[in-house]
């Protein structure tokens, strides 16, 4: 326990993703998320198959490449590949449990946009989940926060972080590279250079 913050010691935020590519609205959200709970460092966890949506369009290699290209230099930020080297579907419950076994001194807090947090009360073992960490909301364009529908069991365990609404996704940056479109400054540039290197989402 830190004396002077009353904040528990090894504050981590979860940063889950499937980064197909990652995005300035990943990194923005991160940095806010640090910011607003107080976390020392930012990990973040490429999946492996998303448990709600379709299969990414690049490999796990590819996708982790570009999350540890975005992260470099970022002091606090490291990607951490637990998920791609467990392989299967990506549940969060498993990741948190094999997380806190790994580090029994450290507090986990998992980071979501607020689309996703609507999604909270479909993930597997939710109940669970929310005993064993916080989650850290960030707010997203166009989206009203939708805090008041969730179950307040899990309302007490969220923290609304504020952050400047960006408008990207990683669709929007598939659909533009595949319409032959600029994507430049909404990916950090040594991820254009790779996604240019290696030819992804051209079709
Ligand atoms: N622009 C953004 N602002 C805030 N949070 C975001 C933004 N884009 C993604 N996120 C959050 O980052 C996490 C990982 O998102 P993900 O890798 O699925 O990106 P995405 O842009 O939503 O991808 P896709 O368009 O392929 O669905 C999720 O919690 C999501 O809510
Ligand atoms: O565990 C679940 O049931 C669950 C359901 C949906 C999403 N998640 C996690 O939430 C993070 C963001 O998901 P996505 O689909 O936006 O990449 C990612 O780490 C997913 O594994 C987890």
């Amino acid at each position: 326990m830190d004396r002077r913050s009353g904040r528990g010691a090894g504050r981590t935020g979860l940063m889950g993703g499937t980064f197909d590519p990652i995005h300035i609205g990943h990194l923005i959200a991160a940095e806010a998320a640090m910011e607003a709970a107080e976390l020392e460092e930012v990990w973040f966890v490429p999946t492996n198959v998303p448990p709600h949506k379709p299969q990414p369009r690049t490999s796990a290699a590819q996708r982790r490449e570009m999350v540890e290209l975005a992260v470099r230099g970022r002091a606090g930020f490291r990607v951490e590949a637990l998920e791609l080297e467990r392989g299967g579907v990506s549940y969060t419950i498993d990741t948190v449990t094999a997380l806190q076994e790994r580090e029994p001194g450290r507090e986990f807090h998992w980071i979501v946009g607020t689309d996703m947090m609507n999604d909270l009360p479909n993930w597997r073992r939710i109940d669970e989940l929310a005993e064993r960490i916080s989650f850290v909301c960030l707010g997203r364009q166009g989206e009203a926060s939708g805090e008041s529908a969730l179950p307040k069991s899990l309302r007490s365990r969220i923290v609304l972080a504020p952050m400047p609404p960006i408008g990207i996704s990683s669709t929007d940056i598939r659909e533009r590279r595949r319409a032959g479109r600029s994507i430049r400054y909404l990916v950090p540039q040594p991820v254009l250079d790779y996604i240019g290197r290696n030819g992804l989402y051209e079709s």
